[in-house]
């Protein structure tokens, strides 16, 4: 008897595969109206910073939808699990995933997003959209809304939060500052009764307490150059205060990414990690997930769950 294909639709933001790709795809995030030149040589300049010319980062995401394929395949033989890319912003965009699946004749998938919490700005619009051509390609899908204290996914950040903490020596624990972060959304997710908010600070807790972790706190980054407001408070905000109140060590865990992209390599990496050198802070970040085995695990344990229990 030939096992049944289940199509997974492993859905996430996009990123760029050029230089030249930037402006594209800069206009799609902003529906379909060009950057302005100092825009895109902003966010090109940003890219610039952590590239090097080659674009890594399309990548990362290649790797761990295989090995998400890979670990499914091996733990739950009974199925053949073939997974298909779908990017918010960038090609295969989540139309083209679903219509791919179809094409292969796929009747049946689970659709996942790279990121754990669920916010109606990020996770609920790639589903919409994935449901949306699923039904118009007589595909059936069922998405994955949200995995924030998955215990694999908690168990592989707070491992990660434990070895950044043993890096920095001795009394790490009495006196290094840990602050968990995510993406800053417009704070009118606030009154649309959305869980991200509630979700990423359930996964801080959970991930402080298992890597028992004494002093943390959660901020923002990332934030949109918008002319509404943000959520806050913003993590080089919380470091400036954090440096005037006399903490010298600070780990930053990025708890609502889930791999090295610009948030994480600029943002973190070049932008708060010069600023904490202004400061005279001593700060580390810990190291993404990616292809985790533990996180690959996690994704898997969600997608099977979601085929077998709906
Ligand atoms: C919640 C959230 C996540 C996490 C959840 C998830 O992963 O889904 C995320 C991830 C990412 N965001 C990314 C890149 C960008 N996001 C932008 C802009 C925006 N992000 C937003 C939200 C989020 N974004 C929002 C509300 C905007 C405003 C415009 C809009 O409503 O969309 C802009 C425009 C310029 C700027 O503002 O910087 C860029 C370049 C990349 C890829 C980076 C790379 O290439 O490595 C990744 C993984
Ligand atoms: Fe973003």
């Amino acid at each position: 008897m030939s096992k049944e294909t289940i199509g997974v639709l492993v859905m996430s933001y996009g990123t760029p595969e050029s230089l030249e790709q930037i402006e594209p795809y800069y206009t799609h995030i902003r529906r379909g109206r060009k950057p302005s030149p100092e825009q895109l040589a902003e966010l090109t300049a940003r890219y610039e910073a952590i590239v090097g010319g080659v674009f890594p980062l399309r990548e990362n995401t290649n790797r761990q939808v295989a090995d998400l394929e890979a670990t499914l395949n091996r733990e739950h033989p009974e199925f053949s699990f073939k997974c298909y890319q779908g990017m918010k912003h960038a090609y295969p965009f989540v139309e083209d995933g679903v219509k791919a699946m179809a094409a292969d004749g796929v009747k049946r998938a689970i659709g996942i997003v790279l990121a754990p919490h669920y916010s109606v700005m990020s996770v609920g619009s790639y589903v919409k959209r994935a449901q949306g051509s699923a039904e118009e390609a007589g595909v059936r899908l069922d998405c994955v809304e949200s995995y924030h204290l998955n215990p694999k996914l908690i168990r592989a950040l707070s491992e990660r939060v434990t070895a950044s903490l043993e890096a920095f020596g001795s009394g790490a624990k009495d006196d290094v500052r840990v602050l968990f972060t995510a993406h800053s959304l417009p704070e009118r997710i606030l009154q649309m009764n959305d869980p991200y908010v509630d979700q990423l600070m359930e996964t801080s807790r959970a991930v402080a307490e298992s890597a028992d972790v004494k002093h943390w706190q959660f901020s923002w980054q990332s934030a949109g150059a918008t002319n509404e407001p943000w959520l806050g408070p913003d993590l080089l905000d919380t470091m400036r205060m954090l440096a005037a109140e006399g903490v010298k060590r600070l780990l930053v865990c990025p708890v609502g990414f889930v791999s090295d992209h610009l948030e994480v390599l600029y943002d973190l990496d070049i932008e708060a990690a010069g600023l904490a050198a202004e400061l005279g802070l001593e700060f580390a970040r810990t190291a993404s997930l990616n292809t985790d085995p533990l996180y690959m695990q996690a994704l898997s344990d969600e997608v099977y769950a979601k085929l077998t229990m709906g």
